[in-house]
C-alpha cells in the first residue's frame, strides 16, 4: 500500500509552472478617446450634465488612454435604453446579456492560445475563469468548456467580482494547480464587459464618471503547466513565487457589489496614493521570501495599469527607467483598465517586445490591485525561447 507522502510525491510537478501561451480578444467597436464625452452624453441623453461632462473630459485627457472596445455600442444600448438609469431593476437583463457576450469573448482568447500553446482542446485539465460581469451558475465558464470542446472532466473554478487582483490571483491559482497534478494543463480565461455597470451619469456618483473615463471590455487567455512536452510546449514565463498582500483598514477604497440596478463599484481617490505607499514594502516582502535581492530597475514590470497616475506613482516611487514601464503605459494607451485582463495584455506585450529584439530583463515581477485593496504580486523568470515566437 503506498503512503500518502508516496501519492503525494508523484502527484507533484517536477519543475516550475509556466506560462505557456496567449491569447486576448476585444469586441469591434472602438471608442475613441477625444470622442468619448460627446458620445456618452449623448446616449445616455444628459447633455443638461454640462458639469460632469467636463470632468469626464478632463480625466479622458489626463488618462493616458486613447482607445477603448466595448460590446454596449449604441445600437445594443438603443434597445436597452433602461441600463441608462441606475434606479431601473436592469440586473436580470445585464446578467443575460453578459452571460451570453462572455463566453463568446472568451472563446476567441482561448482559441488563439490554444493555437499558439500547439496541444488539442481536450488537452486542458483545469479551467479556471474570472469575471466581474457574471452572476449566475451554471456560468460562462461551463460555456466557454462547451464552445471549445473541452473534456466533461474539465475541472473548473470561477473567481468572481475580485477585480483587477483576479489578473494575479487567477495566476496563482493555475500555478498552484499546475505544480500540484503532475501533467496538468491550466487554462485561464479571463472576460471583462462592463455593460454590468454602465449607467448614465448622477450627480454625487463620481465613480460613473471616472469608469466612462477608464473602463473597456476584453478577454484574454493564459495556459499555464509545468514540465513542458519538448518539441511541442514552449515556456514563455516561468512562474517563481507569488504572494498576495491587504493593505489593513483599505477595505472601503476598491468596493463591488451587485445591487438591483446593476454592479456598483467605487474606486476612491487615494488609491494611487495608498498604493505608492505600500507596493515597495510588498516588493521587499516577496524577494526576501525567496532570497533574491533584487535591483528595480534590473528587472521587466508587468504592472496592472489600474489608471495614468498609478503608474507614474509606481515609476517615481522605485526610480524606474522611463522603459521599465512602456508595456503597461502602451496597454492603458491601446485598450483602456480592463480590469483583470490588463495584466495578461501586459505581459503579451512583454513576449511581443522580447520576440521583436527588443530588451526584456531575465527576471521580472507581475502586479494586480483591487478590491481589499489587495496587491497580488508574482516574481516571473522569462524563459529562454521567447525571441523563437
Ligand atoms: C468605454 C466604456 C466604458 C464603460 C464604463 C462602465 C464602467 C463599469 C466598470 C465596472 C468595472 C468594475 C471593476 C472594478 C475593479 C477596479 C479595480 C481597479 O483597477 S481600481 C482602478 C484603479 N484606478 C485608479 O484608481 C485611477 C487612478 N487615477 C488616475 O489614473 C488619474 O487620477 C486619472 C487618469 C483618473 C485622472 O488623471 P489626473 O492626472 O489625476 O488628472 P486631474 O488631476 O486633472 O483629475 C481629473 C479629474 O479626475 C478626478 N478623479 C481622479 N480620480 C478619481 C476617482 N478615483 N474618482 C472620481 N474622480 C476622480 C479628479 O477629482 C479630477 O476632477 P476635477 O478636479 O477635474 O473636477
Amino acid at each position: 500500500m503506498a503512503t500518502v507522502q508516496q501519492i503525494r510525491h508523484v502527484q507533484r510537478s517536477d519543475g516550475p509552472a509556466a506560462v505557456l501561451a496567449i491569447g486576448t480578444a476585444n469586441p469591434a467597436s472602438c471608442m475613441l478617446r477625444n470622442d468619448y464625452a460627446d458620445y456618452y452624453f449623448r446616449v445616455t441623453n444628459s447633455e443638461h450634465h454640462a458639469d460632469l461632462k467636463d470632468k469626464l473630459k478632463r480625466i479622458c485627457k489626463n488618462s493616458g488612454i486613447e482607445r477603448r472596445y466595448v460590446h454596449l455600442d449604441e445600437e445594443l444600448l438603443g434597445a436597452h435604453p433602461d441600463f441608462s438609469d441606475r434606479a431601473l431593476l436592469t440586473l436580470d437583463a445585464r446578467i443575460d446579456m453578459a452571460s451570453a457576450a462572455m463566453p463568446e469573448l472568451a472563446v476567441s482568447a482561448a482559441a488563439r492560445a490554444i493555437a499558439e500553446w500547439g496541444r488539442p482542446a481536450a488537452d486542458v485539465t483545469h479551467l479556471v475563469f474570472s469575471t466581474y460581469s457574471g452572476g449566475k451558475a451554471p456560468s460562462a465558464d461551463l460555456r466557454l468548456a462547451s464552445l471549445l470542446g473541452l473534456c466533461p472532466t474539465v475541472s473548473r473554478t470561477i473567481l468572481s467580482l475580485h477585480g483587477c487582483s483576479s489578473g494575479g490571483r487567477a495566476l496563482q491559482l493555475s500555478k498552484e494547480l499546475a505544480e500540484n497534478n503532475r501533467g496538468a494543463r491550466v487554462l485561464v480565461a479571463y472576460s471583462e464587459i462592463t455593460l454590468i455597470g454602465f449607467y448614465g451619469p448622477q450627480e454625487g456618483r463620481l465613480d460613473t464618471i471616472l469608469g466612462n473615463g477608464i473602463f473597456g471590455d476584453c478577454a484574454g487567455a493564459i495556459i499555464v503547466g509545468a514540465d513542458p512536452v519538448d518539441c511541442i510546449e514552449r515556456p514563455l514565463f516561468e512562474m517563481a513565487f507569488a504572494t498576495q498582500t491587504t493593505i489593513p483598514e483599505t477595505e472601503n477604497e476598491i468596493t463591488t457589489r451587485l445591487m438591483k440596478g446593476g454592479l456598483d463599484f467605487h474606486v476612491s481617490i487615494r488609491v494611487s496614493k495608498l498604493l505608492k505607499s505600500n507596493i515597495e514594502r510588498c516588493l521587499i516582502d516577496t524577494f526576501e521570501s525567496i532570497g533574491i535581492s533584487a535591483e528595480w530597475n534590473d528587472l521587466f514590470w508587468a504592472i496592472h495599469p489600474g489608471g495614468r497616475a498609478i503608474l507614474d506613482h509606481v515609476e517615481q516611487l522605485l526610480g524606474l527607467g522611463v522603459e521599465k514601464l512602456a508595456a503597461s503605459r502602451r496597454v492603458l494607451r491601446e485598450y483602456g483598465n480592463m480590469s483583470a485582463t490588463t495584466v495578461i495584455f501586459v505581459l503579451d506585450e512583454l513576449r511581443r517586445r522580447r520576440a521583436r529584439g527588443e530588451e526584456v530583463a531575465e527576471w521580472g515581477v507581475m502586479m494586480a490591485f483591487g478590491p481589499g485593496i489587495t496587491i497580488e504580486t508574482m516574481v516571473l523568470h522569462a524563459a529562454g525561447s521567447l525571441k523563437e515566437n
